[in-house]
């Protein structure tokens, strides 16, 4: 499991905005299906029917509560569309980057 993904959010993350600088790398250590729409981090994730999809929005809806930190969902009957930012500092924070792992991870098992 990658590194980014063993690390937990917090309220001190939640109140840093990352420098432009610090992004690529964070999103070099993401599945390369993560993409940037302005300040927001976004992937698609795509299952074979509804139950798959809604299956996958509960168990992410567990990471979201343990971790208080939650996205934007676009939920479809076969897919789902994740949107990652941070309404608290007005942009990405590490916290985004790390909820996007612990999704990367969910998706993998
Ligand atoms: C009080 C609570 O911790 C905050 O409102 C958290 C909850 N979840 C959050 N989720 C996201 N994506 N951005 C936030 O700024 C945020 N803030």
């Amino acid at each position: 499991m990658n590194r980014l993904a063993r690390e937990r959010c917090s309220p001190q993350h939640a109140h840093t905005r990352l420098e432009a600088e610090e992004i690529p790398s964070l999103l070099e250590a993401l599945s390369e299906s993560w993409r940037l729409d302005g300040e927001t981090l976004v992937r698609r994730f795509d299952f074979a029917n509804y139950h798959e999809t809604m299956a996958f929005v509960n168990a992410s809806a567990w990471i979201s509560h343990r971790e208080d930190h939650h996205p934007d969902l676009s939920v479809h009957y076969n897919r789902v569309e994740v949107s990652y930012s941070t309404h608290d500092a007005g942009g990405l924070t590490r916290n985004d980057f790390i909820c996007a792992a612990k999704l990367d991870v969910l998706d993998s098992l």
